[in-house]
């Protein structure tokens, strides 16, 4: 199976175009009001509307009830929901049953012990998305430009689908492939120019450099 690329923080029809031609699998559209790639709800369904069909889209939220996913899930109609909170297990299998969205949880990861969680919500989410805790001072869980140390990742092979995010440019996430062997790669503060901001040059990058890279792990998660 071929490496998922996603762009997460689209905001224009423009950069989302940038993204889907370059390749991408998934497109983030942020639904957290502090992020700086905050999108509002009508924006958001005409960015979907402009996506769907050309790569899947995902809804990224933080904590929301069910009154505003569902919402999110009528008016933008994604393919996702990206659960980038402290969702507990509980209420993240809650949200599976109860919306028609693939759930992708993602959990903070600092140390060794805090890949323990992955076991906790494999049987609840369709994806797990690895990401780097919040540096200090961060009023937001993620979109932070952080990355983990990633050597914690060999030999990691959770019995759910999985991606790595946290920090990831082009210029670094040939390295953390190689080291991680990750099926999967998520992105927001290194495809920009400054917050918010998505380039497409980078966006670019990013996405050769994952697809190259890609082409070598995926020989060596065949052969693992
Ligand atoms: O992008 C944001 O502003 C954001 C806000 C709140 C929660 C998550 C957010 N972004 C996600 O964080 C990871 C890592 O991002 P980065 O590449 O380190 O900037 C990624 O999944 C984004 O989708």
């Amino acid at each position: 199976m071929s490496l998922i690329v996603k762009i997460c923080g689209l905001s224009s029809r423009e950069t989302l175009d940038d993204a889907i031609d370059a390749g991408a699998d998934m497109v983030g559209l942020v639904f957290f009001g502090r992020s700086p790639r905050f999108v509002r709800m009508e924006d958001a369904a005409a960015l979907a509307d402009h996506a769907r069909g050309r790569a899947e889209i995902v809804a990224l939220t933080v904590d929301l009830d069910d009154s505003e996913i569902s919402a999110i899930v009528e008016r933008v109609r994604p393919d996702w929901l990206q659960l980038h909170g402290a969702e507990p297990v509980g209420r993240v299998a809650a949200i599976r049953k109860r919306f028609p969205q693939k759930v992708m949880k993602a959990l903070g990861i600092r140390s060794p012990d805090d890949l323990a969680a992955v076991d906790d919500y494999a049987s609840v989410a369709d994806c797990i998305l690895l990401d780097a805790k919040p540096p200090a001072g961060s009023d937001r869980p993620g979109g932070n430009g952080a990355s983990f140390d990633w050597t914690m990742l060999e030999g990691f092979r959770p019995r759910v689908d999985w991606m790595l995010s946290g920090g990831l440019d082009p210029d670094n996430v040939g390295e953390a492939l190689r080291i991680s062997h990750a099926p999967g790669v998520d992105v927001s503060s290194g495809v920009e120019s400054a917050p918010g901001r998505k380039d497409a040059d980078r966006i670019r990058a990013f996405i050769a450099a994952a697809r190259n890279a890609d082409s070598v792990s995926a020989a060596t998660r065949k052969a693992s």
